[in-house]
């Protein structure tokens, strides 16, 4: 198992991330052990200790744990990580089959040694290890049930010396089952972190190609598939819908004299007006430059239509303020309804289109329905508005 979690801003040495972390975790975990050996062997100096194969066998771990402490240093993570790893299996072993052999305390540091490579190493390290440390128990079990080694307590190793063993290795092991769990935590919090990050800019995304960068209201696409869908509850409902086609009267010189910035706070500005005109069940979108479309719907009264029409064209009217000084814009509106003038979307669109042109035709600043019939049945007359 090779963590992956991020390091701690340290120096990472052109390593990448998840190096530089696994650099830290081996420099800790061979500090610690290197201290742990030095303590040992200090004490054992201190209690005059004969210099027997145990010295022997502490001392070459300790040197062999300082040489792989230094190549993580430089780097050479892999030959550390490695180096460190067999060296303390390995000392850890000779431990065992030299001295007490099953009753041994440093048998206690086997699973440790299993949760440091599981830490630093990669997988098949781990399973190698497993093997050899059952096999090593397979043979240490079989040599005492053959008596070609019985183990015995050996009378020189005093309690404090079994005391201050297994109170370095428990320490140890301790800290590896930590720095695991420690790097568990941070893994799991960075990937709920990247999934929150994702399903944001997901989110995002989805918003972008739905709605327009500069009013923020649905885009062509959106505003097309929301009005198919109040088409069809329509149908359901034998309700009507009406598709407006708004295109502003002039505003290639509102653009051209105030400049673009202030043109698009002009056509913000609009989409507001627009959005104020209708309920909230209502569709308003933008097309694309000075053209908008509402899609007013469920409409069973049919007087609403002009209603609205009209509510758009006076708001409209009111000025946007450049400078101290009131910029006006009308704008022209074609009307077509579902179901009496077409049945689906595009073909409403290319009726309320030539009706908006129609209504620009007719002086600008007024509105056209699609049939004309449809004024005279609804005793409708577009009217001006100065
Ligand atoms: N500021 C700004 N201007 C835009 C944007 N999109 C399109 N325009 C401008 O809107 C103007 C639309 O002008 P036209 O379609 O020629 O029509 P008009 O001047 O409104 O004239 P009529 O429609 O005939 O009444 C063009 O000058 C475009 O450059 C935008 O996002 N921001």
């Amino acid at each position: 198992m090779r963590t992956t979690i991020p390091g701690d801003g340290s120096d990472s040495g052109g390593l990448s991330e998840a190096d530089s972390f696994r650099a830290r975790r081996l420099k800790q975990i061979a500090s610690f052990t290197a201290l742990a050996l030095a303590a040992r062997l200090v004490v054992n100096m201190a209690i005059g200790s004969p210099f027997n194969a145990t010295q022997i066998e502490l001392t070459a771990g300790l040197g062999l744990v300082l040489l792989s402490l230094w190549l993580a240093r430089r780097n050479a993570l892999d030959n550390a990580g490695l180096l460190l790893l067999a060296s303390l299996s390995a000392m850890a072993g000779a431990l065992v089959w030299s001295n007490e052999g099953m009753y041994d305390t440093a048998l206690l540091a086997f699973p440790g040694l299993l949760i440091f490579c599981g830490l630093l190493l990669p997988l098949r390290y781990f399973y190698g290890l497993l093997a050899l440390m059952l096999g090593f128990i397979f043979i240490l079990g079989w040599r005492t049930m053959a008596g070609i080694h019985v183990p015995v307590v050996d009378p020189s190793y005093t309690q404090n010396q079994r005391t201050l063993d297994l109170l370095l290795i428990l320490a140890l092991s301790g800290l590896c089952v930590q720095m695991m769990i420690s790097d568990l935590h941070k893994a799991l919090h960075k990937s709920q972190q990247s999934r929150q990050e994702l399903e944001q800019s997901q989110a995002n995304l989805t918003y972008m190609a739905q709605h327009d960068a500069l009013t923020g209201l649905p885009n062509r696409r959106m505003g097309r598939d929301r009005i198919s869908q109040a088409m069809q509850h329509a149908r359901r409902r034998g309700s009507h819908v009406a598709v407006l086609f708004v295109d502003l009267d002039n505003f290639k010189s509102i653009n051209d004299v105030y400049g673009h910035d202030f043109g698009d706070k002009f056509l913000k500005s609009v989409a507001e007006r627009l959005l104020a005109a209708v309920r909230e069940a209502d569709i308003v979108s933008r097309q694309g430059g000075d053209e908008f479309v509402i899609g007013i719907t469920d409409v069973v009264d049919s007087k609403v239509i002009p209603a609205v029409a009209l509510k758009v064209l006076s708001l409209l009217r009111e000025p946007v303020s450049f400078d101290g000084q009131g910029v006006f814009a009308s704008c022209s509106i074609g009307i077509a309804i579902f179901p009496d003038d077409g049945d689906n979307f595009d073909a409403l669109m290319q009726l309320a289109d030539q009706a908006m042109y129609q209504a620009k035709k007719s002086g600008r600043n007024t509105y056209c329905f699609s049939t004309p019939q449809q004024s005279d049945t609804l005793d409708l007359v577009a009217p001006e508005i100065s």
